[in-house]
């Protein structure tokens, strides 16, 4: 018998897999799950949407010529066995670590990775990019789109095919269907695909139906039309995946994603058609490990484990709640005073904690599905309608929903609050998941209040405060992880556009947006010891700023530092300098933050020491500060 891992530490690229037969691949799919179990037990990552498509990654490098022909997966968050088998095994044990290779894909990483992607619903439209750019190229290859069933929620993904269908372009799109967002997948798409998928009558119905039309005799050109409109008419009345077929894609399947001979028949087909073809491959999230496939929800992404008893690393003793689990705590409580609080998820209820207050308040709580322009959109309609909106979303996916923000609620003062998780550098995702961007985004809005809490008990007063404030849209930012561990009071409101000094003093102010301000409080202890007098102040606010504040400060001590985790550009050290600027002010003012580069995956305390977001880069900052200012006192006093 052969032991496991003796193919796939000998495979140096896709076209390897050609010349196996099926016995080969099925070894070698399992293979690939040890692997990807292994290493995800070792350091966390994407689990259960990877497990799933080991047959179909092996059948989709076994059918196309990659990277001549140009597959596109959609997040890239199941990718795993897609990276196994383009020649990063080797490095495989690297994975998300910093340094090391991307949970995502990535361009630079190998040619095989031909879009990089995080976000979800984009696949389609890179697909159908790519294949009219072939077209007019005049070149000959295969365009693939793989694309989840959690993923097809998103609107682009529709508009992706709308196109498709009218362009009439050479494509395959694999719906990769395992009936999984993160959490269970919502909506009507998919309830339709369930019916599909569950229905055996429907494909039995279908074959015979396409049986009996092929028999159909061959007429003349007027005749060939209306048999054509016959035809239609009866496929719209029976066939399954008829809403791709009405956007212009033949429908293939349901096939299941674990018979490969099946897949490479199916692909093998696809390939040969013209127009736009989707093919709806059936999996499983977690398959092949047990506790995978029974809780997919919980091994969407789990943290390090044992792999052979499934049982993940315990919180550790002491640790602080994590902000999301405060912020979750805190809305159920304000729920529970004002009947008005909704709260709304674009399918992250546990990543948000929208989940927690959906199992005391079902009702108010929606989860809308990948769709983050609606999410927000929803919410402006739920203000008008008298209801105030909790938006629980992630920094990065926020993004998706600029217009929104803008046009939907912004230009309407509608009070909608924005709970902004994950805002600052979330550690192993990497660049497509930053939370570096959204004081840049929504500060030029007008009438947008944003704050960000110095620590979780901080978190309480400011959603209680967001609710309180009627006048138009708040927008709260916190970062991944767990708080500073500090008591939680009952919540209060805070005046709006008021900072906290939390220390005064003569000769620099240290000034923090958010949980930083700790880093600032160190700070000026160390350079106590140099004699050096810091102020440090919590600014609470980065919209309004707390300008009578800062201002009397930037003026007593002529010095400055702005710490904030996110980018420099349009951040909270920016405000600081716009007021400054306006006002005359003439101090020296030195932004810490993100300088204008990508931050990619790793140890968030790696990065966080790189831009000086830490007591002694702080401290340096402060230093750097007044020396660069005492030539200048120096020849003002000379
Ligand atoms: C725009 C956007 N919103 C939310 C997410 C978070 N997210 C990552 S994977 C995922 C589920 C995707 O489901 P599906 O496409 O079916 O893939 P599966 O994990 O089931 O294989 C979600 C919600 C994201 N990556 N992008
Ligand atoms: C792939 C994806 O977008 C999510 O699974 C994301 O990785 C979740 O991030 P958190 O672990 O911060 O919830
Ligand atoms: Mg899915």
């Amino acid at each position: 018998m052969r032991t496991l891992a003796e193919i796939l530490p000998r495979l140096q690229r896709p076209q390897d897999l050609k010349g196996m037969d099926e016995g080969q691949l099925v070894q070698l799919a399992a293979e690939i799950r040890r692997v990807i179990i292994d290493t995800v037990a070792r350091q966390g990552g994407h689990l259960g949407a990877s497990l799933g498509v080991v047959e179909l990654t092996l059948a989709l490098h076994k059918v196309f010529d990659s990277p001549r022909d140009k597959i596109v997966w959609d997040t890239g968050h199941q990718a795993y066995p897609h990276k196994l088998v383009t020649g990063r095994f080797h490095r495989f044990h690297t994975l998300r670590q910093t340094g090391g290779i991307s949970g995502f894909l990535k361009r630079e990483e190998s040619p095989h990775d031909v879009v990089e992607a995080g976000h979800a619903g984009t696949s389609i439209s890179h697909a159908v990019g790519l294949a009219r750019a072939r077209d007019l190229r005049g070149e000959k290859h295969h365009v693939v789109a793989v694309i989840g069933d959690g993923a097809l929620t998103a609107g682009m993904a529709f508009e992706a095919m709308n196109h498709a269908g009218h362009l009439g372009t050479d494509l395959i799109v694999v719906l990769n269907d395992n009936s999984m967002s993160i959490a269970p997948n919502v909506g009507g798409l998919s309830r339709y695909l369930t019916q599909i998928r569950t229905d055996p009558a429907y494909t039995r119905m279908r074959a015979e139906l396409e049986r009996m039309l092929e028999q159909l005799p061959r007429v003349g050109p007027q005749a060939l039309r209306w048999v054509q409109r016959f035809k239609d008419s009866l496929k719209y009345l029976v066939v399954p995946g008829m809403l791709f077929e009405a956007l212009g894609l033949r429908y293939l399947g349901p096939v299941d994603g674990y018979r490969l001979r099946d897949l490479i028949r199916v692909l093998e087909s696809a390939k040969a058609m013209r127009g736009p073809v989707l093919i709806h491959v059936i999996t499983q999230k977690g398959k092949g490990y047990a506790p995978a496939e029974g809780d997919p929800w919980t091994w969407h992404g789990p943290k390090p484990f044992n792999p052979a008893t499934g049982k993940m690393e315990p919180r550790r003793p002491g640790e602080p709640p994590a902000y999301t689990a405060v912020f979750a705590r805190t809305l159920v409580e304000l729920a529970r005073e004002d009947p008005r609080l909704v709260a709304i998820t674009a399918a992250m209820p546990d990543g948000t904690g929208v989940a927690t207050f959906a199992r005391t308040f079902p009702e108010r709580s929606f989860d809308v599905g990948i769709a983050e322009q609606h999410a927000v959109t929803f919410a402006a309609g739920l203000a008008l309608g008298g209801f105030r909106p909790v938006v629980a979303i992630y920094s990065t996916f926020l993004q998706r929903a600029f217009d929104q923000a803008v046009h939907d609620v912004g230009l309407q003062r509608l009070p909608v609050i924005f709970a902004i998780d994950r805002a600052g550098i979330v550690g192993a995702d990497g660049e497509t998941h930053q939370g570096l961007y959204d004081i840049a985004y929504l500060r030029p809005l007008p009438g947008y209040v944003l704050m960000a809490p110095k620590d979780e008990n901080e978190l309480r007063h400011m959603l209680k405060t967001a609710v309180a404030y009627e006048q138009g849209p708040v927008a709260i930012r916190w970062p991944r992880g767990t708080g500073i561990g500090v008591p939680l009071e009952e919540p209060r409101v805070l005046p709006v556009g008021r900072a906290e000094l939390l220390r005064a003093g003569r000769d620099v102010a240290l000034i923090a947006y958010g949980p930083l301000a700790y880093a600032a409080l160190a700070a000026a202890s160390l350079l106590a010891r140099e004699g050096i007098d810091a102020a440090v102040v919590n600014a609470r606010f980065a919209k309004p700023l707390d300008e009578e504040l800062l201002a009397d400060l930037l003026a007593t001590t002529g010095h400055a530092v702005t710490v904030e985790e996110h980018m420099l550009a349009g951040g909270f050290g920016s405000a600081v300098l716009e007021m400054a600027a306006r006002r005359g002010l003439k101090a020296r003012i030195r932004c810490l933050g993100v300088p204008d580069r990508v931050v990619e995956h790793g140890d968030p305390a790696h990065f966080r020491a790189l831009f000086g977001l830490t007591p002694e880069g702080i401290a340096q900052a402060a230093r750097e500060v007044l020396d660069a200012a005492a030539p200048v006192r120096r020849r003002a006093g000379g």
